[in-house]
This record gives C-alpha cells, sequence and structure tokens, in this order.
C-alpha cells in the first residue's frame, strides 16, 4: 500500500489561498478603502460612530477590507488616550432573528459559565441584558454584523440598536453598527425607519474585472505558490473565468488552489495551463451537482432534454423543442410529464442557477421567447446527470451521440 507522503513541490503556502487567510495587503480597493476611513474616522476623532452597511456580491471583498481597517483602526486608535474602542464581530449566519443576533452577542460578551439560553426570554429581556452587557464595556463599540440579511424581516435589533443612545438604553456606550451583506433585496426590504439609520452610510463594492482578479492572486500568489511554480498565463486565464462568471476573488482563489492541487497529484512542479483547465471543468461540475441537488426529478429532466439538445447540436432552441425531448425521456423514466409552462420555470431555475443560459428573441406581434442553452461543458453536465439519474442507457446513447458530434 502507499503510505502517506509529504508533497510541498508546488505551493509554499497553500493556506495564503484559504478563506481563513487575512492578507497583508489589501488590492484594488484603493477607493473603497478611502470612502470606508471617511465613514470611521468620527470613532478617531471622539465622536459617536456612523453606523455603516456594505454591501455588494460575494467574493467581492467587503470582509477582507472590513477586517484589514479594523486592525488598522484599532492599531491607530492606541495613539488616543480618551478613546476606548472595542470592536465585537458576529457573522450572523446561522441566527435568523434580531432575538438570536441579540443572544449570541450577549453571550460572546459574558464570561463562559455565565451565558444565557438561546429560548425562553421576552425579546426585550435579551435585548435590555446586551444593552446591561454593552453598557458595560464602555467607551465606542463597533459591532460588526457579517451577512446581516440573515436576520431576515425580524429586523428590530437593527432598530434599536443605533438608537440606544437616543432611547436612554445606552448612556455612557457610544455605539456604531456595521451591517455587511450581499443580498441587493435586504436593504431595500428594511423597514423605512431602520434603513434611515443602519444605512447612514453606505458602501458599495463593485465585482472585480478580469486585471483586477489578476493583480489579486498575484499578489496572494506570492506567497502561496514557490517561485518559478506558475506557468505563464494560468493566472490570466483563472481572473479571466472568474470575471466572466462573478467577479469574485474567491472563485479566482479556489480555481488556483484547484489547479495547484491537480499539479500537485500529478507530481508537477509548475501549474500548467492543462492543471487550471482541468480545475476549470471539475469545479463546474461541482457546480453542476450541487446545482441538480436542488433540482426536482423534473427539473433534472428538463435539464437532461438540454443536455440532450447540446448533444444533437440543436441548442440554443426553444422552450418548445425542449419540451418535447423532455416529454420524450418521461416516458422512458415511466414518469407523467408536467405541462409546458412547469418545464419552462424549471428551465428558469437552471438559468438562475447558472447552468443554463437564455438568449431572448423578439418575434414581432407574437411577443418576446427565449432559447436556452448550456452554460456549462457538455461533459461536466452529463457526468453529474449521471450521477443523479437513473436513466443509464438513455444518458449513455446521448453521451454518445455527443461524441460523434464531437461536442465537450
Ligand atoms: N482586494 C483584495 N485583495 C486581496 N484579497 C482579496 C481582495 N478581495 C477579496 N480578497 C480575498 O478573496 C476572498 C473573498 O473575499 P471576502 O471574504 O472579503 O468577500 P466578501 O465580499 O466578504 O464575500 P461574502 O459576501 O461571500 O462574505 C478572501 O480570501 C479575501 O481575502
Amino acid at each position: 500500500m502507499r503510505r502517506f507522503e509529504r508533497k510541498q513541490n508546488v505551493f509554499a503556502n497553500k493556506d495564503a489561498l484559504g478563506e481563513s487567510y487575512q492578507p497583508d495587503q489589501i488590492e484594488e480597493r484603493d477607493e473603497e478603502i478611502e470612502e470606508y476611513m471617511h465613514a470611521l474616522q468620527p470613532i478617531i476623532d471622539g465622536w459617536e460612530p456612523n453606523n455603516v452597511f456594505v454591501y455588494g456580491n460575494t467574493g467581492v471583498g467587503k470582509t477582507a477590507v472590513t477586517e484589514f481597517l479594523l486592525d488598522q483602526l484599532q492599531s491607530d486608535v492606541t495613539a488616543y488616550d480618551d478613546i476606548e474602542l472595542s470592536v465585537i464581530f458576529l457573522n450572523c449566519k446561522t441566527l435568523n432573528s434580531s432575538y438570536q443576533v441579540a443572544v449570541e452577542l450577549v453571550n460572546k460578551l459574558r464570561q463562559p459559565g455565565n451565558e444565557i439560553s438561546s429560548t425562553g426570554y421576552p425579546q426585550q429581556t435579551v435585548f435590555n441584558k446586551l444593552f446591561d452587557e454593552l453598557e458595560a464595556i464602555g467607551g465606542t463599540v463597533l459591532l460588526v454584523l457579517d451577512e446581516i440579511d440573515s436576520i431576515g424581516k425580524r429586523d428590530e435589533l437593527l432598530y434599536e440598536l443605533p438608537r440606544a443612545r437616543a432611547h436612554d438604553n445606552l448612556e455612557e456606550t457610544k455605539i456604531g453598527v456595521l451591517g455587511i451583506s450581499n443580498d441587493f433585496k435586504f436593504r431595500d426590504e428594511l423597514d423605512p425607519r431602520v434603513q434611515d439609520t443602519l444605512c447612514e452610510r453606505e458602501l458599495q463594492f463593485p465585482p472585480y474585472d478580469a486585471p483586477e482578479l489578476e493583480n489579486i492572486l498575484q499578489s496572494r500568489a506570492d506567497v502561496a505558490i514557490r517561485e518559478g511554480s506558475v506557468a505563464d498565463g494560468v493566472l490570466g486565464f483563472c481572473a479571466a473565468l472568474a470575471a466572466r462568471d462573478s467577479g469574485s476573488a474567491r472563485q479566482a482563489l479556489d480555481l488556483l488552489r484547484l489547479a495547484g492541487e491537480v499539479a500537485e497529484s500529478e507530481d508537477a512542479t509548475c501549474i500548467e495551463l492543462e492543471h487550471a483547465e482541468q480545475a476549470r471543468s471539475r469545479l463546474e461540475r461541482e457546480r453542476v451537482e450541487e446545482g441538480m441537488r436542488e433540482l426536482t426529478t423534473h427539473g433534472r429532466l428538463a435539464l437532461l432534454a438540454v443536455v440532450s439538445k447540446t448533444a444533437k447540436q440543436e441548442t440554443p432552441c426553444r422552450t418548445r423543442a425542449v419540451y418535447d425531448e423532455y416529454a420524450s425521456l418521461c416516458e422512458s423514466a415511466g414518469t407523467d410529464t408536467l405541462a409546458q409552462r412547469s418545464v419552462h420555470n424549471h428551465l428558469a431555475d437552471l438559468r438562475m442557477l447558472g447552468i443554463l443560459s437564455a438568449s431572448e428573441n423578439r418575434s414581432g406581434s407574437r411577443g418576446n421567447y427565449y432559447s436556452y442553452e448550456l452554460n456549462v461543458p457538455f461533459t461536466s453536465a452529463i457526468e453529474a446527470m449521471s450521477d443523479v439519474l437513473r436513466l443509464s442507457p438513455e444518458i449513455e446513447t446521448i453521451r454518445e451521440i455527443g461524441l460523434m458530434n464531437d461536442i465537450t
């Protein structure tokens, strides 16, 4: 049997491409940093902090920039004796109401063994306990609530916190709330009174473009990858793919890390383009599989219908044509067919998941219609389908037709 053996032929510090790594340097965000510093300036000046709302798509540096700037702020603030700054960071991902967030904050601020239980109190009692804890800290407290959208519509705490001094819930402590979110709808759906205070200062982080992502990758690769271990064009390839898809630095970093893993598993000493290609198709396949897990059987059959049309070189194609293909797959699977309207909804879901793309066509007086095609490689889709659908002979036939037509 093969034994474990250390392989470090490509990576110098692989963790530097991971999520928990905090970069020493933030690239390509000078304007946002300037605006952010402006919003935080009252803290250094000794006034009440602004409430700040930071939003932008996933992976665009909201958390990284916030952590970087708050570290800097905490260090700069030590030059002023009259300012006591405490920063409390809470990720709200698993907390879906004001009540839960307040309990979590109270427990974070209390000594171990003195925590409160997460159920059983009236909401206002928990809020009061939180105010007591905050008052005990004194000075300036900045509450950073990451993924704040998880709180949903039960956002009373976001109303109460910024008004705590005005409502005499806090006397000594000056409080600021810094909310971070990638859900654009959340901000718009907030109670207008919450919106007024919470979004006192708004910072929007746009998606990165390809050159920006390449610079971010380069600065991470300098730490993470051995010198000379990444071939020309690899960083550009990862950056271009992520820019085209999401503009997310996380996606670009994940791609580079996986490309490095592929290279290491092949005992290569340098990450070549072909490793990045393999990483791309693996990530895409994972994305299709992940998306497909959420689909119902009919959603999967609708997708298989588009895959089949792709094999026959008949995409982009209209809902009607996808529907006919879908109906015959249902027959093979021994399943009743849904109405065309429902299949249309499944196609729209697949488009939202990024598995299909659609182009809108105008057909004069009869209105507009969509044509669908696969937005992921044929091979990734067919592999993923054969894992989740029990239609082996049909899937094999589609694969063969695709092969015959040179579809990859
Ligand atoms: N400008 C940048 N310079 C260096 N690294 C960056 C930059 N922007 C993002 N990153 C890195 O990309 C990854 C994702 O960034 P981050 O977690 O800050 O995104 P986010 O906008 O907070 O996303 P989400 O909404 O999903 O939490 C992290 O590893 C982060 O260090």
